[in-house]
C-alpha cells in the first residue's frame, strides 16, 4: 500500500491471494489493509490537503505532471497490460486497448488542468465585483470495481488530480495489481507526499471507513448497486459529495430495417466482450418481431464459433468470469431465466472443453423467449448472457427499453435516422448509442440516469465533480448602509 508517500504492508501482516481466472494460479499476495491502515491513510491526504503544497501548485504544473503520468503509463504499457490480464482474465488485446484508453484520460485531463478560468457576472448593484470560482473539493475517497480496473481508477485519479485535491483509493480486493503499478508512476512522475494513497483490502472493513471517515470531503464509487446504496448510507454521516457509478441492464433496440450484419454483430459485441462483465453490456437485445427468427439464428450460429481460452492466447476472443462466486452467480442465473419460461437457444452450461475445467468459464448464452417481467430481464447478470424480447412499434420498444430501474446506456439499429432521433430523446439513460454499443472516450460524460447512479465521470462534467465552486463578491465602494440606523 501507498500511504503518505512511502510503501508499506498492513499493519496486521494480513496477506490475500491474488487469483488468476483462468487457471486459478496465486498469482501474488496482496497485503491486506484493515481499519487502521485507512485511517492512517485518511490523516495523510487530510494533511496533504491543509497544509501541503498540491492544492496551491498553480494548475499548469499539476497538469504537466498528470501528463507526465499519461507519458509514463504509454512508456509500461506492455506490463500494465499484462498485470490486467492476469487479474482479470480479459484478452491481452482488450486490456493494451485498456491501457491506451487511460492514457487519453489522464491526457484529456492534464490538457483541461488551467482552461477552467474563473467567471466573471455583473453583479445587480454599482461599484462592486463579482467572480465564481473552483476549488478542490479537498479529501476524497476513491472506490473501484473488478472488471475494468485501471480504467476506472483513471477516470477519478486524474481529474481528483488536476483539480488539486488529495485522495485515498481502494481497489477492488480481487484485482488491486495494475493500481498498485499506477501508484509507483505517480510516485516518479513527482506527485507530493501525502497527495495519493493507495489502501488494499476489503469493502466492509476499509471501504466501508473511507465511506464514513468524517475527514473525506468526498466519495466516488463504482460497482454495484447494492454497494452504492450502502455507501450512499455511509457519506450522509458528514454530507460528503457523493458520485455513483452503478450497474446496467442495458437495452439494445434493433428494428427491421437495420443493417442486419452490422445489428448481429453489435449485439454480440454488446454482450459477449469481456464475458459481459461490462456495466454498459447491451444484455437485453430487443428485437422487431419480423426479423427475430432470422436475426436469432444468425446470433447463435455466430455465438457458437466464439473461441474462449487464456487472454495471453492472441486467438482467445472471451476470456473466463471473474471468480468462483462469479461464476456460480451467473449459473444461478440462467437457471432462473429457465424456470422463468427462457428458451436457452445456445450456451447455458459451462464448456465441455478440459482445458478450460480450470477456469471460470460459462459459455456465451442466447435465452429466447423473454419477457420484461422476467427477472433474467430484470437483474444485472454482468456474465455472458444476452436475453431476446420481441416488439411490434416504435412505441412498444422504447416502453420495453426503459422498464428497468437501471438507465446506464442504450442502443438503437436502424437505417431511419428520424427514428432513432425520436427514440434516443424517450430513452431514460446516460448513454444512448444510435448503431453503435459500448463506445466512450475522454470528452463524452458517463454516468446513470435512476438507478445507475449519480453525478457524471469524464468531460467537462467529470472534472467539475472534484471541485467546488465558490462565489467571491468584492464591494468596491464600502460605506455604511444604516440599515439599523
Ligand atoms: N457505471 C459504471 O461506469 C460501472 C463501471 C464498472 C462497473 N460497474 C458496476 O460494478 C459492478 C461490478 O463490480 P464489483 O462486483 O466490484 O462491485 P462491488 O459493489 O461488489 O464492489 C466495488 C467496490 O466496492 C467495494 N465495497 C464493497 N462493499 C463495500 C462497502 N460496504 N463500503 C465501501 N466499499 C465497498 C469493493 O471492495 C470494491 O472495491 C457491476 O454492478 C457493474 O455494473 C459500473
Ligand atoms: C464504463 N466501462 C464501459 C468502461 C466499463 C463498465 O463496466
Amino acid at each position: 500500500m501507498f500511504i503518505n508517500g512511502e510503501w508499506v504492508e498492513a499493519r496486521s501482516g494480513q496477506t490475500r491471494d491474488i487469483i488468476n481466472p483462468y487457471n486459478q494460479a496465486v498469482i501474488a499476495k496482496a497485503t491486506e489493509g484493515q481499519v487502521a491502515d485507512m485511517q492512517e491513510a485518511i490523516a495523510a491526504a487530510r494533511h496533504a490537503f491543509d497544509h501541503g503544497p498540491w492544492p496551491q501548485t498553480p494548475a499548469t504544473d499539476r497538469g504537466k505532471i498528470v501528463q507526465t503520468i499519461a507519458d509514463f503509463i504509454q512508456r509500461d504499457k506492455a506490463e500494465l497490460a499484462e498485470l490486467e490480464s492476469l487479474d482479470t482474465g480479459k484478452t491481452l488485446e482488450e486490456s493494451r486497448g485498456d491501457m491506451d484508453d487511460i492514457t487519453a484520460v489522464f491526457r484529456y485531463y492534464a490538457e483541461l488542468a488551467d482552461k477552467d478560468g474563473a467567471e466573471t457576472l455583473d453583479p445587480p448593484i454599482a461599484n462592486a465585483t463579482s467572480r465564481v470560482v473552483r476549488e478542490p473539493v479537498g479529501v476524497c475517497g476513491q472506490i473501484t470495481p473488478w472488471n475494468y480496473p485501471l480504467l476506472q481508477a483513471s477516470w477519478k485519479l486524474a481529474p481528483a488530480l488536476v483539480a488539486g485535491n488529495t485522495l485515498i483509493m481502494k481497489p477492488s480486493e480481487i484485482t488491486p495489481l495494475s493500481s498498485v503499478k499506477v501508484f509507483e508512476l505517480m510516485e516518479e512522475a513527482g506527485v507530493p507526499r501525502g497527495v495519493v494513497n493507495l489502501v488494499l483490502g476489503s469493502g466492509n472493513t476499509v471501504g466501508a471507513e473511507l465511506s464514513a471517515h468524517q475527514d473525506v470531503d468526498l466519495i466516488s464509487f463504482t460497482g454495484g448497486i447494492e454497494t452504492g446504496k450502502r455507501i450512499m448510507q455511509a457519506a450522509s454521516s458528514n454530507m460528503k459529495n457523493i458520485a455513483l457509478e452503478l450497474g446496467g441492464k442495458n437495452p439494445n433496440i434493433v428494428f427491421a430495417d437495420a443493417d442486419f450484419e452490422t445489428a448481429v454483430d453489435q449485439a454480440m459485441n454488446a454482450v459477449f466482450f469481456h464475458a459481459g462483465q461490462v456495466c454498459s453490456a447491451g444484455t437485453r437485445l430487443i428485437v422487431e418481431e419480423s426479423i427475430h427468427d432470422a436475426l436469432v439464428k444468425e446470433l447463435v450460429e455466430r455465438v457458437r464459433k466464439i473461441k474462449l481460452g487464456d487472454g495471453f492466447d492472441e486467438t482467445t476472443q472471451m476470456g473466463p468470469l471473474i471468480s468462483a462466486e462469479h461464476l456460480n452467480k451467473v449459473r444461478r442465473y440462467v437457471e432462473t431465466g429457465r424456470k422463468e419460461g427462457a428458451t436457452v437457444a445456445v450456451g447455458g452450461e459451462r464448456p465441455d472443453d478440459p482445458e478450460l475445467n480450470d477456469g471460470f468459464f460459462y459459455l456465451p448464452t442466447v435465452l429466447t423467449d423473454c419477457t420484461t417481467d422476467m427477472d433474467v430481464v430484470q437483474e444485472e447478470g454482468f456474465g455472458p448472457v444476452i436475453t431476446v424480447e420481441t416488439f411490434s412499434s416504435e412505441d412498444e420498444a422504447v416502453k420495453l427499453a426503459n422498464d428497468s430501474i437501471y438507465g446506464l446506456s442504450g442502443g438503437v439499429f436502424t437505417n431511419d435516422i428520424g427514428k432513432a432521433e425520436r427514440c434516443v430523446k424517450k430513452m431514460r439513460m446516460g448513454t444512448v448509442w444510435i448503431n453503435e454499443v459500448n463506445f466512450y472516450f475522454p470528452q463524452a460524460p458517463w454516468g446513470g440516469y435512476k438507478q445507475s447512479g449519480i453525478g457524471r465521470e469524464l468531460g467537462k462534467v467529470g472534472l467539475e465533480e472534484y471541485t467546488e465552486t465558490k462565489h467571491i463578491y468584492q464591494n468596491l465602494k464600502p460605506g455604511p448602509v444604516n440599515w439599523f440606523g
